[in-house]
C-alpha cells in the first residue's frame, strides 16, 4: 500500500531515511515521497512527491537495479558534502569533534574508474549473467556499458564476458578484476578452480583476440602479451595480478599528494600498508622509506620499481602481517614520520604501537570512516594531535569515502 513519507537525511549507504527508520533508496534528505513497505525497514519509491533542491536526473539506465551506484540522483556538491559529514559523524561516535579541521570533501573521480570487479554467473536455462551485484542481494545485473569506467577500461566488459563464456563449462560463479594500465588491459579472474591445459590454451588464444596486456587466474599468469605498467611518480610498476590499485588514477595522485604534502621534508619515513608503492614510491623522490604490506607479490613489485627508477632515495620493502605483528615503537624509532593506509579493517594494533612511540609526524589513509576514526582515537589517547582531516571521494554515486588524516606529537 502507497503511503507519503517525509525524507529526514540520507543514510550512510546513500538511502534516505524516513521515520522508523524505513529506508528508501533513491530519495534525498527533505523529500516528500510516495513509497510502499517492501517489508523489514525498508520501502520501495514510487514517486517524488516533492524534489529536493539537490535532485538531478540519473544517466545511467542502470540505476535502482545495479547496487554500483545508490546516489546518481544527488548532485554532487551535496554528494561532496554529504561524505564530508559522514566522516564528521564517525569521529563524533568515537567521542572526537573534528567538524572544525574537515576540509572540503576532494573530487576525485578524475576519468573515472580504472580498476573494476565485475561479476559473472550462469543461470539455470544457461545464459551468462556478467556485471555489477544488485543492491543488496547476490543477483547479477547485466551491464553493458558502466559510464564510470575510465576510458581505458572502455573494453573490459567485452573482455569480461568472452573470458567468462570460455569458461561457461565450469558453470561456477566467477569475479573478473579489470584494471586499466599504460600497456593495456590487466584481467585477473577468480573462482575457476584448476583449468585443464586445452582451456588454458583457449584462454591464451583468446587474450590475443581481446589484445589484454596479461591475463592471470586467482594471481596465476595465464599470458603476459605486453608487461603491464603503471606510472607512480618517476617509477613505473608492474602491478601483481588482482593486486590493490586506487580506485582513480585522480584518487591515487590527491592522496599521495596530500601524504606528501603532510609529511613534508624529512629524513626517514615509514609507509605501512604500502600496496605496490602508490605512496612509498612518490615519497623517496625526497626521504629514504622503509614500506611494509602483507602482500609479497606487491612488494617485490615496489622493489623492483624502486631498484629501475633513476633519481630515487633508498627504499627497503619488507612483505610483513601488520595485523599479527605490528611495527613496534621501537622500530619506529628511526622515522620521522609514519603513514599508514590499511585495509577497511582499520589498523588497531599499529595504531596502538604507534601511539607508544615518539614518531613525530603520523598520516593515516583510509577507506573507511569508521576505524578511520577508531584509529584516530588511539592515537590521541596516545598523545597526538589531529590537525587536519581531507576528505578525498574517488567512488562517485557511492557512500565511500577515503580519508587522509595529519597528526603531529604534543
Ligand atoms: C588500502 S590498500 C593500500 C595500498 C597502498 N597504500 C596504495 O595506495 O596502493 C591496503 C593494503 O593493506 C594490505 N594489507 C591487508 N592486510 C594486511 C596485513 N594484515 N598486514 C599488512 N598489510 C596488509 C593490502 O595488501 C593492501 O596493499
Amino acid at each position: 500500500m502507497a503511503e507519503l513519507l517525509r525524507i529526514s537525511e540520507l543514510g550512510h549507504r546513500g538511502d534516505g531515511v524516513a521515520d522508523g527508520p524505513l529506508y528508501v533508496g533513491r530519495t534525498l534528505a527533505g523529500e516528500l515521497v510516495e513509497a510502499e513497505r517492501l517489508g523489514g525497514d525498508r520501502a520501495r519509491l514510487l514517486r517524488v512527491v516533492e524534489p529536493s533542491p539537490d535532485r538531478v536526473a540519473a544517466y545511467c539506465p542502470e540505476v535502482g537495479r545495479c547496487g554500483g551506484c545508490a546516489t546518481q540522483e544527488l548532485a554532487q556538491a551535496a554528494a561532496l558534502e554529504w561524505k564530508r559529514g559522514l566522516l564528521i559523524a564517525a569521529f563524533q561516535r568515537e567521542g572526537l569533534e573534528v567538524a572544525d579541521r574537515v576540509d572540503p570533501c576532494i573530487d576525485a573521480h578524475g576519468a573515472g574508474r580504472r580498476r573494476a570487479t565485475f561479476h559473472a554467473r550462469f543461470e539455470a536455462d544457461g545464459r551468462l549473467a556478467v556485471g555489477f551485484a544488485e543492491a543488496r542481494a547476490h543477483t547479477i545485473v547485466p551491464i553493458r556499458v558502466c559510464p564510470l569506467l575510465a576510458p581505458q577500461l572502455g573494453g573490459a566488459l567485452t573482455a569480461a564476458r568472452a573470458i567468462a563464456e570460455a569458461l561457461k563449462g565450469k558453470r561456477k560463479p566467477l569475479d573478473l578484476v579489470a584494471s586499466a594500465t599504460a600497456t593495456g588491459l590487466d584481467l585477473d579472474v577468480r573462482g575457476t578452480g584448476p583449468l585443464p591445459e586445452p582451456l588454458l590454451l583457449k584462454l591464451v588464444d583468446l587474450a590475443g583476440r581481446l589484445d589484454l596486456a596479461r591475463l592471470s587466474i586467482h594471481g596465476d599468469v595465464v599470458v603476459e602479451r605486453r608487461r603491464p605498467l603503471l606510472s607512480v611518480g618517476r617509477a613505473r610498476v608492474t602491478p601483481p595480478p588482482g593486486g590493490f590499485l586506487q580506485a582513480t588514477v585522480l584518487g591515487e595522485e590527491t592522496l599521495a599528494r596530500l601524504v606528501q604534502a603532510a609529511i613534508g621534508r624529512t629524513k626517514r619515513v615509514a609507509d605501512l600498508f604500502c600496496g605496490a608503492g602508490a605512496f612509498a614510491l612518490r615519497l623517496a623522490e625526497t626521504a629514504e622509506v622503509f614500506a611494509a604490506d602483507a602482500d609479497r607479490p606487491a612488494v617485490e613489485a615496489l622493489s623492483a620499481a624502486a631498484r629501475s627508477a633513476s633519481g630515487l632515495k633508498r627504499v627497503q620493502a619488507e612483505a610483513r602481517d601488520l595485523f599479527r605483528r605490528p611495527m613496534t615503537a621501537a622500530e619506529l624509532a628511526r622515522f620521522d614520520a609514519v603513514t599508514f593506509d590499511p585495509p577497511r579493517a582499520g589498523a588497531e594494533l599499529q595504531a596502538r604501537a604507534i601511539a607508544a612511540s615518539k614518531v613525530r609526524r603520523v598520516v593515516a589513509v583510509s577507506c573507511n570512516a569508521a576505524t578511520l576514526a577508531r584509529d584516530a582515537a588511539i592515537l590521541t589517547r596516545g598523545g597526538y594531535v589531529l590537525e587536519r582531516i581531507t576528505p578525498v571521494d574517488q567512488f562517485r554515486h557511492s557512500a565511500h569515502v577515503e580519508a587522509v588524516a595529519v597528526f603531529g606529537r604534543r
